[in-house]
């Protein structure tokens, strides 16, 4: 770990921090995810992705996850809802090892969506139904209506079919099918670089206004530090598998590691 700025449990500082710019008071906050010396090696070949990464986000927060190509952001997002399996002990929801439960729920609890919206064939409301479904849940054609809403899509989507729709507005199904789920985290991984403005924009507001309305957890990667400054409460930023700075949305110019300071500069 750098110096810089760490991330260890120990660190009243930082924490004292995030509970700040969180809540704007200093009111205490609990971690809804943490994630503990995570370090993850390529077998056989023993490349080293991620090294001893220790953080913790707060409920209710949105976090930005920045860093140069090749860091490890995608890997330390995918380690939390198990798309990439972290070894035990090192990431833990609600305290609970999220080894400890059952995958599918792991993945309903701590929903994810990608840069590319990749949906399934049928309609939009057969899409945004699917999550409920497998628990013997039917959404109504209120619900679905509801949850377009959210993802700022009228109810005439929801007949038309997956392969009518523009990238921006399948991006934004995608965020309304993983919101039907009901989660408490959301994994966004670079959700709107390649969406136009307006997507981007409808992608942003609803991260914000699930936020205010769901208290709901966002962690975000980003290759986009105006959207980060734009909408999260703190930054970690990742270089060679370390958190190397964590720093407020306002203050990312104040960032002291030469990689980071290079990375900022070109971006
Ligand atoms: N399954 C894999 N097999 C081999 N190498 C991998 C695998 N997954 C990731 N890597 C390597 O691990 C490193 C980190 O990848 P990761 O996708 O997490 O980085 P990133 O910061 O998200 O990159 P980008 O910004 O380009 O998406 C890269 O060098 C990548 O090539």
């Amino acid at each position: 770990m750098d110096n810089h700025n760490s991330t260890s449990d120990g660190d009243d500082e930082l924490q004292h921090l995030v509970v700040k710019i969180v809540d704007g008071e200093e009111e205490e906050q609990k971690p809804k995810l943490r994630v503990s010396e995570l370090s993850t090696v390529l077998e056989p070949s023993g490349l080293s992705i991620l090294s001893e990464v220790s953080v913790e986000i707060l409920a209710g927060s949105i976090v930005g996850i920045i860093g140069p190509s090749g860091s490890g952001k995608s890997t330390f997002l995918r380690a939390l809802n198990r798309m990439w399996d972290p070894p035990k002990h090192t990431v833990f929801l609600d305290n609970q090892d999220i080894h400890d439960l059952d995958v599918l729920s792991l993945r309903r609890k701590i929903g994810m969506l990608f840069q590319v919206p990749a949906l399934f064939p049928g309609t939009v409301a057969d899409n945004i139904r699917y999550g409920p479904k497998l628990t013997g849940k039917k959404l109504s054609d209120d619900e679905v209506t509801k949850l377009l809403a959210l993802a700022d899509l009228d109810s005439s989507f929801a007949n038309k079919n997956g392969n009518e729709l523009s990238v921006g507005q399948a991006q934004r199904v995608a965020l309304a099918r993983t919101l039907a789920n009901d989660p408490e985290v959301l994994l966004l991984d670079e959700p709107t670089s390649a969406l136009d403005p307006i997507s981007t924009q409808a992608i942003e507001d609803t991260i914000l206004k699930l936020k205010k309305t769901h208290k709901l957890t966002t962690v975000i990667v980003s290759h986009s530090v105006r959207q980060i400054q734009r909408i999260v409460d703190i930054i970690y930023l990742l270089v060679e598998g370390k958190i190397v700075e964590v720093l407020r949305p306002d203050r990312l110019s104040e960032a002291s590691h030469p990689m980071a300071r290079k990375f900022l500069e070109l971006s």
